[in-house]
């Protein structure tokens, strides 16, 4: 997750692997998963549309590491939700491997699945899929009755997680009572109160106005701090994807263009399409300083600078100081500096030779 200056947290990368998915395939329309199979899995765009298909996903591999908060963006029709489908096999892949902590889940038992779904996978929706006729204590602790557990032990875990999202005082509430910002507070603890692994949120927010939108947002990252789920979350915003991610993964046609944190995205984008989604980002709140360094050319430094600080964190103090910063790592070792000019170049919107990335 970020922290407040976007920084990645360290250590995300040798974390191990929640969920793989490997030539993930889903294509709409008759014989679907023979078109796929019989050409072993690999298939053009023309063919698929030749063939009268519709390739929602096409040839998708991503691993997700656990403790992460993994966007996946793209625009409307890209095929974000049928690949979150794909995942917890609400929707059945017309080929490829989904692994769950490396087990192939299109090879276990439909039983098998049902179980991993109701204990090990939760799943928050954009319309809040609330039951109307259920209180908010009733409408969570739902969930765990399907589990099958006792009155008691629900109405406990439920009180519990009620306290977690902040919803103490309207236990008794139904839906039709709360604000949309409360109402899915209600999603994200019904979905909280079966204790998942892994956690499917499909735009989550997107039907709230921006200023509960942004509160949702620190919200998920106060819970994340917290609870360090492993986190696959759907939306069209980049900005809340890069208020939120660990990584991003930009999907276009089926396809998934490029997997990277948001400053990877920001400062090395793989296509025209990536750029444009990054477009209109504040810059100096995802480079860092490593990004924009060079070589130490012997100059006097005016400060020192980590190499995962946001620039955005010390953009007015090195303006004001006029001189370099070094860039200094663990041990206190230079590894380069920063100048005072990149910083107003970034800030100026100018693009910048970064001799030292
Ligand atoms: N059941 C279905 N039958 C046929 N085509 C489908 C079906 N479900 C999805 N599609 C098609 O698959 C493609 C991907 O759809 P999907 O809903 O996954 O996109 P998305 O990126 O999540 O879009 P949005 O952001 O609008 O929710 C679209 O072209 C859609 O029309």
């Amino acid at each position: 997750m970020t922290t407040e200056q976007g920084s990645t947290q360290p250590g995300t990368n040798d974390r191990p692997v929640k969920l793989a998915c490997r030539n993930v395939w889903k294509l709409f329309g008759t014989n679907a998963a023979s078109f796929i199979r019989e050409r072993d899995g690999k298939a053009s765009m023309a063919d698929v549309n030749a063939a009268g298909l519709v390739g929602a996903v096409r040839a998708v591999d991503l691993e997700i590491r656990q403790g992460e908060i993994f966007i996946i963006m793209g625009l409307s029709g890209s095929g974000k939700s049928t690949l979150v489908r794909c995942m917890s096999r609400l929707v059945e892949p017309s080929h490829g491997k989904i692994e769950f902590e490396g087990k192939d889940l299109l090879k276990i038992s439909d039983a098998a699945l049902i179980e991993l779904r109701r204990h090990r996978m939760g799943m928050v929706f954009q319309n809040f899929a609330l039951l109307p006729h259920l209180n908010v204590l009733d409408n969570i602790a739902f969930p765990l009755g399907i589990q099958g557990q006792d009155r008691a032990t629900r109405e406990a875990r439920a009180r519990e997680v009620i306290e977690l999202v902040g919803l103490r005082g309207r236990e008794h509430f139904y839906p039709r009572e709360l604000s949309g910002g409360q109402q899915q507070r209600v999603g994200i603890a019904r979905s909280l109160a079966t204790k998942p692994e892994i956690w499917f949120l499909d735009e989550p927010f997107s039907a709230l106005d921006p200023l509960i939108r942004r509160e949702m947002q620190d919200e998920l990252m106060r819970l994340q701090t917290m609870l360090h789920k492993t986190i696959v979350f759907i939306t069209h915003d980049f900005d809340e994807a890069i208020r939120l991610a660990d990584r991003i993964a930009i999907m276009k046609d089926g396809e998934v263009i490029q997997i990277g944190t948001p400053e990877e995205l920001v400062v090395n984008p793989a296509t025209d399409y990536v750029a444009e989604f990054t477009r209109d980002v504040d810059r100096a709140k995802v480079i860092s300083a490593r990004s924009l360094m060079r070589t130490c050319d012997g100059s006097e430094h005016g400060g020192t600078v980590s190499p995962d600080a946001k620039i955005a964190s010390f953009s007015a103090n090195i303006v004001s100081a006029g001189k370099p910063f070094a860039v200094i790592n663990g041990t206190g070792k230079p590894i380069g500096e920063v100048t005072p000019q990149a910083v107003i170049d970034l800030l100026a919107g100018i693009e910048h030779a970064r001799a030292g990335a």
